[in-house]
């Protein structure tokens, strides 16, 4: 088992494409740390955001944004998972919900992408009906799918065309998460099924 998913992994990356390089993400993450610090850093009301990183794509994106950021701030994660292992969404799964009182707090969202936009819109709702005062989107990613969504990012690193990416944080078939650039897979290369557990 372990064979297959070596060699799986490595044979959906071989044909794969970069579309995004690793110095253009460092540059965009910077640009969003950069409007939050804008924001935030001198911040007269004395706010003091929680900051919720929706697992498990936006571990990396949250790992690089949170060093940069220069204000006070809480951290915890949420975890919502809506693809599993598809390159489709489906139903929302919450695995792990908000945690903390969140009544008349600022709270700042992060996620690796904004796609059909129906997690972040989910998680915007749950927050608000929880008490929360105020709800920033913050995404690494906005996918360019020429159509309206349930949902806006308020900050936004990188616009990215209407593909299936892997790379920092997201993933295919768990695999890849860790590289630094934006991915995109070949079709022929996504056919290899697991073997029955
Ligand atoms: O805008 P949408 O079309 O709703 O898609 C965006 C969501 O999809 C991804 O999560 P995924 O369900 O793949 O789980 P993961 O974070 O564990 O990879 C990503 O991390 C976003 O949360
Ligand atoms: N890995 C990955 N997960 C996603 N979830 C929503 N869109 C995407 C995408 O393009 N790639």
């Amino acid at each position: 088992m372990q064979d297959f998913h070596y060699t799986r992994a490595r044979a959906l990356l071989s044909n794969a494409e970069e579309i995004v390089s690793a110095e253009t993400v460092t540059a965009a993450v910077k640009n969003v740390a950069a409007v939050l610090n804008q924001r935030f850093d001198n911040d007269e009301t004395g706010a003091f955001p929680l900051v919720l990183g929706v697992m498990g794509g936006a571990v990396v994106f949250t790992g690089n944004l949170l060093p940069q950021l220069n204000f006070p701030l809480e951290f915890d994660y949420i975890h919502v998972t809506r693809y599993g292992d598809l390159d489709r969404g489906g139903e929302i799964v919450w695995k792990v919900i908000p945690r903390q009182d969140v009544t008349g707090r600022t709270i700042i969202v992060v996620d690796d992408i904004l796609d059909e936009g129906e997690t972040l819109a989910h998680v915007k709702q749950r927050l608000l009906d929880m008490g929360a005062a105020e709800v920033i989107l913050a995404v690494f990613a906005d996918k360019d799918l020429g159509r309206a969504k349930p949902v806006q990012a308020d900050i936004v690193g990188l616009s990215i065309p209407n593909r299936f990416v892997v790379g920092f944080g997201m993933d295919a078939h768990g695999y890849w998460r860790n590289l630094p650039g934006l991915w995109v897979i070949r079709d022929t290369d996504k056919q290899v099924e697991a073997p029955a557990a």
